[in-house]
């Protein structure tokens, strides 16, 4: 607007001498504007939502945020909002901003203090510069060399602080941006490790979709936009508030009383605010559904490269292709889309801004030339008088044009704030799913099963473990009437109860499904229980998978996870113990090829039965009281295997083993059979009695085929659990 004004008065010297004896009243009429229509903007909007109710669109948004159908009316009124500018999203920033600035003094608040103000610093220097470039046009006008150098080199020297200043702002909001974020990630760590909710929110938990997103590209988002939003706001407004206060002592002496003008850009500037809001996108729900496709692109990829060898040795590559492919092409259409709506609405922003203000603009200050007596402020005055007007004049501009640009940032940082929504929703919606299922609280879709032999007791759709679990420190393991029940409510037995102490190897049999490793996962805590009661010693259970996890890290770090060095060293376990151990397990060429300080990526360059035989290591390092094995052998050799089993026996652990392999069986004193309908059997078990079923089991095998025959084979291997 100011640029059009001057154009306009540059052509006819009479508006020159209009500006020149109504400038206060144009000004500050301009300013009043501008800010009573910010208000408006931002104000309205707030209300507005405030008072609204909850959208119909919501319940398709968060189908793909994996929400529960039927979830308790709390996380459904948080996960189910539409990220916007209401109270919700207040309430969320409100949350995160006590966790970025956690106290009235800390390094945050420091870098805050410092930031603003460097902001504040900023703007008196543009009001200088104003002043500054106001009497070098003043001196050019007044043709005096002299003092137009000395004002030009003054010019050059506020360079020096102002690049400074110019440099520190931006130093300063990427150090509160990474403040800001190194708060967020501590806090979402505490929560993700808290009570294995890590573990917790995937497999018994339904409501966040991708969490390496939230805790990665979220905080971040939120980090760097609430850290640039400050200044971007902060800024405008000191520029506005300093500017308006430079003007009016400007043109103190020219005061007019015309109040038309005001009015007039007032209306336009609320109207058009009003026209902006009305009909502006919803950034936040598009800038939340496009974090939530880029994270599902990201798992996409992660997928493949966890699953590289395998996709390799199936050819899956075109499957995969296609996967990426459309994971990819969702997204990008989704952003075409995203593109296409804020084209238009920065288009209608421009209109209004750009062109609508300068119209008026041009109108305002017509209307009193227009308006005025003939012959009025007609008379062009002395060389001195000229000189300065255009002081005073391109003074009055460069403020103008400043002040009218700080409310154009106000403006449009609206769009930033909206946007900014779409990510604080995403992160505190995570902050309060990882709370709860670190408390024990899970929500999932599930279907009710309503024919199953034990019944779930549900509160909405939220199943109640109603099972109790005592910690003891006799060393027993003790299940009465517990049932095996999946995260997804299945109800794979109704009730398991048997007694173990130690000393009591237990082998657990069954066909596949029937709940064997669901009762490892049961016996170490990782799974609620429904019912019953379940006795168990405090760590004392070592759980070793089929597949075993390679750590980060070095031989060492194979050997003694989840123990750090430190604690192998305060443990009093030396290299030379390691070795033994590794002896023990066959892998003394890894060691004497690797040695234990080299970090390697294990996963890859161990072969299958190595990285069995390293996680028995493993167990042989931390000689629990309890093994849990689920098939942690079988990539073995049989012969290393038995050994192997021999050698954990003479160590005093106990074991409970799940295994296909007969020869397994000798190892163990009890057996656990289950028969896949939900049954089972606990009892002794005696070598001896096994291995002669085994031999007529062959032996019946080599006869023809009978009734009688079947029906004893059947019989056999339910009896040999196979
Ligand atoms: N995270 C999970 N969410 C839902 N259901 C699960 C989950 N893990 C396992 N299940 C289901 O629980 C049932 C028992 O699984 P479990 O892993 O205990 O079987 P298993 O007896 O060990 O079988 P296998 O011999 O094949 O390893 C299966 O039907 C399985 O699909």
């Amino acid at each position: 607007m100011p640029a059009v004004i001057s154009k306009l008065l540059d052509k006819t010297s009479s508006a020159k001498e209009f500006l020149h004896s109504n400038q206060s009243y144009l000004s500050k009429g301009i300013i009043t504007a501008v800010i009573v229509a910010y208000g408006a903007k931002v104000a309205y909007p707030l209300l507005e939502n405030l008072i609204s109710k909850p959208n119909k669109q919501h319940d398709c948004v968060n189908n793909n945020l994996l929400v529960p159908q039927k979830g308790p009316k709390k996380s459904r009124r948080n996960l189910n909002r539409i990220p916007t500018l209401n109270l919700n999203f207040i309430l969320q920033f409100i949350k995160l901003a006590r966790i970025m600035i956690p106290s009235f003094i800390c390094k945050e608040t420091i870098l805050l203090s410092g930031h603003t103000t460097f902001l504040f610093l900023r703007t008196f220097l543009s009001i200088y510069v104003a002043n500054l470039e106001g009497a070098i046009v003043k001196y050019i006008v007044r043709k005096e060399p002299k003092n137009f150098i000395k004002q030009l080199l003054k010019w050059f020297a506020v360079a020096i602080p102002a690049t400074f200043i110019n440099s520190m702002i931006k130093y300063l909001e990427s150090r509160i941006a990474l403040g800001f974020r190194t708060r967020l990630v501590e806090h979402s760590y505490k929560l993700y490790f808290k009570n294995q909710s890590y573990y917790r929110v995937t497999v018994l938990d339904g409501r966040l979709d991708n969490c390496a997103q939230r805790l990665t590209d979220d905080i971040e988002i939120v980090a760097n936009t609430v850290s640039h939003l400050y200044g971007q706001i902060t800024k405008p407004l000191f520029d506005i508030l300093l500017m308006t206060i430079a003007l009016a002592n400007l043109t103190k002496s020219r005061n007019a009383n015309i109040v038309t003008g005001p009015i007039l850009i007032s209306g336009v500037v609320v109207v058009s605010a009003l026209i902006l809001r009305l009909v502006s996108p919803k950034f936040g729900q598009l800038v939340a559904e496009e974090a939530e496709k880029k994270g599902y692109l990201r798992h996409v990829h992660t997928r493949l490269v966890t699953n590289s060898e395998e996709i390799a040795f199936y050819g899956g590559q075109k499957v995969e292709l296609s996967h990426l492919r459309s994971a990819y092409r969702i997204l990008a259409q989704h952003m075409e889309k995203m593109f296409g709506v804020k084209l238009w609405f920065v288009m209608l922003e421009q209109f209004l801004m750009k062109y609508v203000w300068s119209g008026t603009g041009m109108v305002v200050v017509s209307l009193p030339i227009l308006m005025s007596v003939k012959g009025n402020g007609g008379s062009t005055g002395s060389q001195d008088n000229i000189s300065e007007r255009t002081q005073y004049f391109t003074t009055a501009k460069n403020l103008l044009l400043t002040g009218s640009n700080a409310v154009e940032r106000l403006m449009s940082s609206y769009k930033d704030v909206v946007e900014l929504a779409g990510h604080t929703a995403r992160v505190a919606n995570m902050f309060s799913v990882l709370e709860e299922v670190s408390n024990g609280i899970y929500h999932k879709t599930i279907v009710e099963k309503k024919n199953s032999a034990f019944k779930i007791d549900f509160k909405g759709d939220q199943a109640i473990p109603k099972g109790t679990v005592n910690f003891t420190n006799n060393n027993e393991i003790d299940l009465v009437d517990v049932p095996i029940v999946t995260p997804n409510c299945d109800v794979v037995c109704p009730s398991l109860s048997f007694q173990l102490l130690p000393g009591q190897h237990l082998l657990i049999t069954g066909p596949n499904g029937c709940g064997k490793s669901s009762l490892f996962r049961i016996l170490s805590g990782l799974w609620p229980i429904f019912g019953g009661q379940l006795t168990t010693p405090k760590n004392s259970m070592f759980y070793i998978p089929q597949r075993p996890y390679m750590v980060i890290g070095n031989l060492r770090d194979q050997i003694i996870y989840p123990d750090t060095q430190a604690d192998m060293i305060n443990k009093q376990v030396t290299e030379e113990d390691l070795r033994r151990i590794m002896s023990l397990v066959h892998l003394d060429h890894i060691v004497d090829r690797d040695g234990f300080t080299v970090v390697k990526d294990w996963t890859d360059i161990l072969s299958g039965g190595e990285k069995q035989r390293m996680a028995v290591a493993r167990l042989f390092y931390h000689k629990p009281k309890y093994a849990l094995l689920d098939e942690c052998t079988s990539a073995v050799s049989i012969d290393v295997e038995s050994h192997i089993y021999q050698s954990a026996i003479d160590m005093g652990i106990t074991l409970l083993t799940i295994t296909h392999r007969p020869t397994l069986w000798k190892f163990h004193t009890h057996i656990l059979q289950f028969d896949g309908a939900g049954a089972w059997e606990f009892k002794e078990h005696n070598a001896e009695d096994r291995l002669s079923l085994k031999k007529e089991k062959e032996s019946l095998m080599k006869q023809p085929v009978t009734i009688a025959r079947n029906e004893r084979l059947k019989e056999l291997n339910r009896l040999l659990g196979e």
